[in-house]
């Protein structure tokens, strides 16, 4: 289904309006301490005519084929539109990580990085973040860097997601 600008969209969050609805694809994994992995992902991107995206997503992991193998990570929160083009992001995983994120909007394409992570006592250690989300063709692809566990700022995620 082609994608139609909501009339309600607040004109703040006109550069990341794309984003908008659900999507649903696969992606690959990887990090010094781990094994490559697999896994399906749901992504969804809501607004109610304020300046800013409700966001959450799910993810499972994959086995070869595909196929469902176990629950991964969730994450939620808010990209908010200050002005055309500027976006902050909070988000908060299950694993016990929050973090705050800037970043740039502009012509199909977002880029962030972290200002700041906090940890709960039992979550694994992460200091800081790197997303790039693009429109190819229609489809939703990002790269997510991290540094974690006393690894460099390095690829842990991409993904090519479909609109669903
Ligand atoms: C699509 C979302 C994600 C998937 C499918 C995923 C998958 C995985 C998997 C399979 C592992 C190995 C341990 C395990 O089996 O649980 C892992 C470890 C880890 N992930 Fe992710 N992850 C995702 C998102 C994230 C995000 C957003 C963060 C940071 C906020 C993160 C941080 C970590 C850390 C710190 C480890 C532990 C590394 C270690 O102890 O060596 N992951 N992830």
């Amino acid at each position: 289904m082609p994608f139609e600008l909501p009339q309600n969209l607040h004109p703040n969050c006109g550069p990341v309006a794309w984003l908008l609805g659900t999507w649903r694809g696969n992606g690959h994994g990887d990090y010094p301490t781990l094994e490559k992995f697999q896994y399906g992902q749901e992504l969804i991107f809501t607004h109610d005519g304020r300046p800013f995206f409700h966001y959450m997503a799910r993810a499972w992991i994959t086995d070869a084929d595909g196929g469902f193998v176990r629950d991964a990570a969730m994450e939620a929160g808010f990209l908010r539109c200050p002005e055309p083009g500027k976006v902050e992001l909070l988000l908060s995983h299950n694993t016990g990580i929050s973090e705050i994120w800037y970043g740039a909007a502009d012509a199909g394409k977002l880029e962030l990085h972290t200002a700041g992570v906090s940890f709960t006592e039992t979550a694994k250690e992460v200091t800081a973040g790197s997303r790039m989300y693009g429109n190819v063709d229609g489809d939703l692809l990002y790269a997510y860097d991290m540094a974690a566990v006393g690894q460099e700022l390095q690829p842990h995620l991409w993904a090519r997601l479909q609109r669903a």
